[in-house]
Formats: C-alpha cells, structure tokens, sequence
C-alpha cells in the first residue's frame, strides 16, 4: 500500500510523510485505496450509515494530497487539502492550501495524529507557494494551536413576509433587465463564469471547480451529500448578459387550506446591486411562500434595509464564525490585498509553527498598495499567527482583538491606527462549505 508522489519537505521519498515515535505511520493515500479511506472518513464524521463515496473520492484524489494515519495496516485517520484561489481586500487571488476531511478514529484520538498530518499537510503547502491555508472548522478550539484564526463568518437571515411586503419602493432597478429559471445543465453551462467574475468583487471569496459545479447541480451524487434539484434563476441585462443568479428550495406546507411555505436560498450571486434587488424582489415575490431563510449572507449585506420593514428579518439561528485562516506566507499574503489608509504597522507575531513567526512591517502608500517585509523596528502590537489569519481578509479588527485582550498594544493608539491600515469597506465573506 505505498505512494510514492508526496514530493513535500519532510519526504525521505518513499511517501512516509513522518515517521513519528508511534508505531501509527501518517502518508499519502494512494488512488486505488480511496475506498477503505473514505469508509475512516464517514466513521470520523459519525456516519456509519452512509454508502461509499469512493466513486467521488477518486475524483478529488490528488497525489500527495489525501493523507492517513495507517495502524497495523487500518486507516484510523483522514485529511485531505487541495489547491484553491482565494480572493483577498482589493480584488487580488492567492494561492489557498484548502484543508478538509479531518478526522481521527475515535480509537486513536489524542494521540497527536491531528498534530503530525497538520504539520505534513501546512509544510507541503508552504513549498508548493500557498500564500495561506484555510478551512471550516467543526469546533471552535481545535486549529488556533496550528495558528488558524477565524476570518470569516456566516450571516444568515429569516425573513416573515407577514410583517414586510418586500423590498422598498424606489431601489435600483436594471431597465430591459429579466430573470428566467434555468435548467442545472444551464447553471452547469452559465453558472462558473458568473461566478468566476462574482468572486473577485467578495473578500474571503474561493474559485469553485468543476466538480463543484457538478456536485451542486446533481451531475455527480455524493452518497451522505443529499441533493434535490433545487429552483435556480439566471438574472440577465438588456444585453443579455448573465449579471445574477439565485438558487433556493421550497417546502411546500400548508395550514389546512392556507398555504404557509417557506423559500430557503442556497446560493445567491449579484454582479451589481440593481441585479441583486431585481433578485431579492423575485424572491419575495413567490406565491405561497411566507417566510424565506437566506442560510448564509455577508455579515454587511444590506438585504434587512431594502425591506420595508427591516425588522421583518431577524438573525439566523446558526450565524457563527465560518472560514478560518492560517497565513504561511507573510509576505505574499499582505503584499496582496489593499488597505484603508495610508500608514505603517510593525507586527511581532508568535507562531509555534515558525511559518509567520517575527516582526513584520506593513506599509501603506496613498493609493492603498501595501508592502510587507520584516523588520528590526520597534513593534507597535503583538500577536499570535492565529490572530494573524483572523485579521488578514479584514473580518476582525485589531481594537476588538486588543479589548479581548488576543492583541497586545506596544505603542499607545498602535490599535486604532492599525485599525485604519487593516480596514476594508466590504465584509470578508465565503459562502461555500469544503
Ligand atoms: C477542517 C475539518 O475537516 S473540521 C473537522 C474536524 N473533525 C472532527 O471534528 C471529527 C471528530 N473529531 C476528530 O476526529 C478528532 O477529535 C480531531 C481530528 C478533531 C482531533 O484529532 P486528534 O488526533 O485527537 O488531535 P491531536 O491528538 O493531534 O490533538 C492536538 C491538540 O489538539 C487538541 N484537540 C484536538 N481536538 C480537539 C477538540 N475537538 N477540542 C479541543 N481541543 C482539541 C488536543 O487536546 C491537543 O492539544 P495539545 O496540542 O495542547 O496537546
């Protein structure tokens, strides 16, 4: 059961990634053990019901990439990354190390297997070119030991259409603009260019492949991934050109004689904010619908206040941080996004792993370019590399890190003026679960 295409430091080259102190062994899977791989997935995720997605796995398998924790020849681990552009403040893409499928048998958890495929995977990364790596984590207190920090966050809402008719008189409309339903082959066909030009407007934003496409629009089943073809609309401008798009399901309920369902949006992209009133007001719009769910939203999304009545929406229960952040590569990472005022920071930031460790300056000039290099300069804050990757899309601020006591201030006022550097005008945001 070898594999030999690793390729990361650490690999002596014949796939054994860390040989560790244990007799447990942590290396890449090979394509034909997909199988028995994805069966330690589903037991780490608690889900010994489900069929083998073994079909699936071999699609994402990529060498070097699916890793596991062998004993005696059982796989009792998993962990999966894969190479994804992520959009940053400003509009720029770095190349993101995406960390997924991590999981360890319940038979061998706290042992460090987490610890040794986490420092294989972020080493691999870092040689590849990865500006950072990022993921979602399943419980709050396991990744900022490895320096992740929590950069994004889910926002959803529920909205009543019993206390608002819907969108504000008045809003930006697209003249000669219409919306049509789409077919899945259409979203499939239509669909990624839409969003391949969506993404770059939205920090936090990630590129969805083809499989991504496939997989949302049923092409491919994913056994435990349970897909009805949802409603999805295209929303086009006089050209005809594909500006927005909405997808949602419905659950058809009725109180007896009266209808009562409720519309949930799945996916929402607007390349403009007359497309995305045009969309909310469709939404709204359906007959029999009284309540809509939007799951996941920026946290700035201006949805409530193009209601009528904004309090119509009320929090969605499940709002918490979404997309953590690990930076690996300082540099890279700051010299790519844009700022929100001129200045200059030094950060002396704390990472066990080493790949952020040191003082660091960043430096802003008046077009809001940033260059960050090291530095031997006094440092003005202090930091750990996890707060580090929550701060780096913008979707935490240094004064709110420092009162938590997470940010130490070195220099007096070093918060808000760092505060000022670090700002971006739209919320970091992904909406997509990997
Ligand atoms: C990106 C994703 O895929 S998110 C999904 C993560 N997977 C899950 O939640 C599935 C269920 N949980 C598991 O499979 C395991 O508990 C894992 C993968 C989270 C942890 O694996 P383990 O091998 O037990 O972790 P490991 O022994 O390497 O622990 C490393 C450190 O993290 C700590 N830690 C690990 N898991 C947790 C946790 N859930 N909560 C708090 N601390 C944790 C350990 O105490 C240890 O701390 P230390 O460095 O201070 O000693």
């Amino acid at each position: 059961m070898g594999n030999d295409a690793y390729g990361g430091p650490g690999d002596p080259g014949n796939g054994r990634l860390d040989e560790g102190t244990g007799a447990v062994e942590i290396r890449a899977i090979a394509e034909d053990e997909v199988e028995p791989w994805d069966r330690a997935l589903s037991l780490g995720f608690l889900r010994s019901h489900v069929e083998s997605a073994a079909d699936y796995r071999r699609r994402q398998w990529e060498p070097g990439r699916l890793l596991a924790a062998v004993d005696d020849g059982r796989f009792v681990a998993t962990f999966r990354s894969f190479d994804v552009e992520l959009t940053v403040p400003g509009g720029a893409v770095v190349p993101a190390n995406a960390i997924t499928s991590v999981t360890v048998s319940a038979t061998h958890r706290r042992r460090g297997l987490l610890r040794r495929m986490m420092s294989a995977d972020l080493a691999g990364a870092r040689a590849r070119g990865a500006a950072v790596a990022i993921l979602i984590a399943a419980e709050y207190n396991i990744y900022g030991r490895y320096g992740f920090g929590p950069a994004t966050r889910g926002h959803g809402w529920n909205i009543d259409l019993q206390r608002t008719r819907g969108l504000r008189a008045g809003l930006p409309t697209v003249p000669g603009g219409r919306i049509d339903f789409a077919t899945m082959a259409e979203m499939r066909k239509l669909g990624p260019e839409l969003h391949d030009r969506w993404r770059l407007t939205q920090p936090g934003a990630l590129a969805r492949d083809e499989l991504w496409w496939k997989r949302q629009t049923g092409e491919i089943k994913v056994p435990g991934f349970d897909w009805k073809e949802p409603f999805a609309a295209l929303h086009r401008d006089a050209e005809g050109t594909v500006t927005g798009a909405v997808v949602y399901k419905v659950d058809d309920n009725w109180d007896g004689s009266y209808p009562n369902c409720t519309l949930t949006v799945l996916d929402f992209l607007a390349l403009d904010r007359p497309t995305a009133c045009a969309l909310w007001r469709f939404v709204f719009s359906v007959d029999w619908v009284r309540k809509v769910v939007v799951e996941n939203l920026g946290p700035d999304d201006p949805l409530p206040l193009l209601l009528d009545d904004p309090r119509a929406a009320t929090p969605y229960v499940e709002n918490a941080d979404f997309m953590w952040v690990r930076v690996l590569d300082v540099a890279a990472a700051f010299d790519a996004r844009t700022y929100g005022a001129p200045g200059r920071v030094v950060l002396e930031v704390e990472d066990r792993e080493g790949w952020a460790a040191g003082r660091w300056a960043v430096e802003v000039a008046p077009d809001g370019t940033g260059r960050c290099t090291r530095t031997t300069d006094a440092a003005d804050l202090a930091l750990t590399a996890s707060q580090l990757g929550a701060l780096y899309l913008g979707g935490e601020t240094v004064p709110r890190l420092a009162a938590a006591g997470l940010v130490t201030e070195l220099r007096p006022g070093a918060a808000a003026a760092a505060d000022l550097l670090l700002r971006t005008p739209l919320a970091a945001w992904n909406p997509d679960g990997f």
